[in-house]
């Protein structure tokens, strides 16, 4: 029988809604500690609560004291670890685990989109999935992975798509790398594998800017005043940026902030394609570093490990930079 710890951390599958006012909010207690013990699946549930907040609240500090929680319970003789989270930043936290843990241990992340009381509610259904994901020898060596309604993706290229639907989680350009189905998890796809870089600490500050026509250099010169530590932009197309941008980029970089850039597009992947002013490979070549195949907020996780990794400007670009 497979060991899994299971750490609940809030969101909207460990909510109800009230059927006078329906709202939606955390209850007294989250209402899936009363089904963690009694999900009949051959596998020994460890469950904690870890935390109870919805998932904007969540912060970097807290995907540490999950990577550091994971990490001790490597030696507590467990074979896979199920996370409940809430949706809005489960990507962000399902990467952080991803580049920070790697493949020491099947780690699965779930939540839902309608709370526990509610007609439809995805919750229970989407957690049982996780476990069978989490106990299957075939999630051995993926990673983090993100299990939502019979589908299973990485955490390195899902993401959130859809405000409502239980279908929300997507992963664009690439698609799912596996199936929950009846009887069997299943897996379609070869996962490659990228660097991980463990940290203590998850100090700094990176904005995310997206770029829009005719934009300017002076958003950019406000950001650079206000003591951050690297920029993340979602550039146009390909990966290009209005030319009245540059200015600004030459300056941050000059003065040390890593510059960041991903495509604002939803499929596809930042490349230099174009010369012309502002475009791709003028960017590249001022020392912009493009982020291949990440949305912002992933790319702002990559690039908040790394600067709290203290590794050389060389291997930072390298991390930064590599085609995964
Ligand atoms: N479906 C959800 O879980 C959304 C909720 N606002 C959260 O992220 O906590």
């Amino acid at each position: 029988m497979k060991k899994i710890l299971v750490l609940h951390t809030g969101g909207t599958i460990a909510m109800a809604e009230d059927s006078q006012t329906g709202e939606v909010s955390t209850e007294s207690t989250n209402p899936l500690l009363k089904v963690s013990q009694s999900v009949g699946l051959e596998t020994e549930l460890i469950v904690e609560d870890f935390f109870y907040i919805p998932s904007p609240h969540i912060t970097p500090k807290h995907m540490l004291a999950l990577k550091e929680r994971i990490l001790s319970a490597l030696s507590e003789g467990i074979d896979g670890v199920v996370i409940t989270h809430g949706t809005d930043t489960l990507e962000e936290t399902a990467y952080f685990l991803d580049i920070t843990i790697g493949d020491k241990i099947p780690i699965v992340i779930t939540g839902a989109m309608r709370s526990s009381n509610e007609i439809g509610s995805d919750g229970l259904y989407n957690f049982l999935s996780a476990i069978r994901v989490a106990a299957s020898d075939s999630a051995l060596n993926k990673g983090t992975l993100v299990v939502m309604n019979d589908e299973i993706h990485t955490a390195r290229y899902v993401t959130k798509t859809h405000t409502t639907n239980v279908a929300t989680f997507r992963t664009p350009t690439f698609g799912p790398v596996g199936l929950v189905n009846k009887h069997n998890v299943s897996f379609y796809q070869q996962l490659i594998t990228s660097h991980t870089l463990d940290v203590t600490t998850v100090d700094a500050r990176i904005p995310i800017v997206k770029a829009y026509a005719g934009m300017e250099g002076s958003i950019l010169d406000i950001l650079s005043e206000s003591d951050i530590d690297g920029l993340v932009i979602e550039a146009l197309g390909a990966g290009n940026l209005p030319p009245q941008t540059l200015p600004a980029i030459d300056n941050m970089i000059a003065s040390g902030i890593p510059v960041v850039l991903v495509s604002r597009c939803f499929n596809g992947v930042a490349e230099g394609v174009y010369s012309y002013d502002g475009g791709g490979i003028q960017l590249e070549r001022k020392g912009v570093l493009f982020c291949n195949g990440l949305n912002s907020q992933k790319a702002r996780i990559k690039l908040l490990v790394a600067l709290n990794a203290n590794l050389t400007k060389d291997e930072l670009t390298e991390f930064m930079i590599e085609q995964v």
